[in-house]
């Protein structure tokens, strides 16, 4: 059994990273910290998980009992991971990172988006990027992984096979991205509120979102060249949820567009290129690792327009955070990760 911790314990990427392990025939969590909650029965404050984690309470975070485990995920605010990541891969425990701290290779990059000095640039050269997609066999090497945010999942999945064609303009990019609620963690915010979520639809960070430069590094990688990406994300009234719409400009006229998605995602276990025509729905993937895609061609035009859904919490946090362990430990890249999504 790999044994796990759970840094974090009491939010919703953290008990959703409960929910998946718990059908984890390969895993033990046996740590999981709050400090708001440190004594309380996971079992007490979820009654979800009754019958599946019937001893286990939360803790204060420590770096002993954590440096106990074989991994530890931190779900947790930006800057938590910087400050525990070292001393925990110091005692042989590998660490998955769900936050933003070692996403972005800058340095001065991350400390203006994220707006606080990086608390530990000294591991972000040994830092993996943990799309499985992309960075497969560095995963599979890593001790320390950055899982990458929710709405970069959704976008990166959906231009890649275009970038990398070169199929489309690199300088013309628009994601216009939709979120549902948990997207915003489960800390009390007015925003998040029934009666100021609900009924209603909004932009915000229109200017610019601390996942732009996140997006644009990833498909720069890809791509071998710089782009340039428009992304603007929404709020709406759901709860879990990312539906990206994602528009590009056909450089060259291509032979077949369903076939190059088809083609370039045909052996991996979470990606799903859905049938020509199709418009994916938030729903097919809820509570499911799976990213669907859809791609289309309005009128024959110019335009290519890529429809992409994850669930925020699992491909976008969660999931693919487990996907990323399943990897590092050398075991099968869907365990944990079978259950197919609720609907409706
Ligand atoms: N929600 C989502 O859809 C996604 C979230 N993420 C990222 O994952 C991380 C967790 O998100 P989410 O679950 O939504 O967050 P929540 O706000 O729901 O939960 C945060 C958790 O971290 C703990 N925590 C807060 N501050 C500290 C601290 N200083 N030291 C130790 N523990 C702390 C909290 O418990 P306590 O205060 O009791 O210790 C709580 O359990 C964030 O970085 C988020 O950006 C990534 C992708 C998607
Ligand atoms: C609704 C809402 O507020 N959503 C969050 C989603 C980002 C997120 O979850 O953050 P990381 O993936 O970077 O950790 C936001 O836009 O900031």
């Amino acid at each position: 059994m790999i044994k796990v911790g759970i840094v974090g314990g009491t939010g919703y990427t953290g008990v959703e990273l409960l929910r998946l392990l718990a059908q984890h025939p390969d895993v033990s969590v046996e740590a999981i910290t709050s400090r708001s909650e440190a004594g309380v029965k996971v079992a007490e404050m979820y009654p979800n998980l009754r019958g599946h984690y019937d001893s286990l309470a939360f803790s204060e975070p420590d770096a002993a009992l954590l440096g106990d485990m074989d991994a530890v995920f931190f779900a947790t605010p930006h800057g938590v991971a910087h400050a525990l990541a070292g001393d925990l891969l110091a005692r042989g425990t590998r660490v998955i990172d769900l936050s933003a701290d070692f996403r972005l290779r800058d340095i001065p990059e991350w400390e203006a988006w994220y707006g606080q000095p990086h608390g530990a640039p000294e591991l972000l050269k040994e830092a993996v990027y943990g799309l499985p997609e992309v960075h497969r066999d560095a995963i599979k090497n890593a001790r320390l992984v950055a899982v990458p945010g929710c709405y970069p999942t959704a976008v990166q999945l959906g231009f890649l096979p275009l970038l990398q064609a070169d199929m489309i303009d690199p300088g013309q990019l628009i994601a216009d991205c939709k979120t549902g609620v948990t997207g915003a963690g489960r800390g009390a915010k007015v925003g998040s509120l029934l009666a100021e979520a609900s009924e209603s639809f909004k932009a915000y960070a229109a200017n610019g979102h601390r996942h732009l430069p996140e997006i644009r590094q990833g498909l720069a990688e890809a791509y071998k060249g710089d782009i340039n990406l428009t992304f603007v994300p929404h709020l709406t009234p759901m709860i879990r949820g990312i539906h990206a719409t994602l528009y590009g400009q056909l450089t060259a006229e291509p032979d077949d567009l369903q076939a190059l998605f088809e083609t370039y995602y045909a052996n991996e276990p979470f990606v799903d290129v859905m049938p020509a025509g199709s418009h994916p729905e938030t729903r097919s993937v809820k509570g499911n690792n799976t990213c669907r895609l859809a791609v289309h061609r309005p009128g024959n035009g110019n335009t290519v327009v890529v429809l992409s859904v994850i669930d925020n919490l699992v491909k976008g946090a969660s999931g693919q955070a487990i996907q990323n362990l399943n990897l590092m430990f050398g075991l099968d890249e869907n365990l944990g990760l079978k259950a197919p999504a609720l609907m409706p």
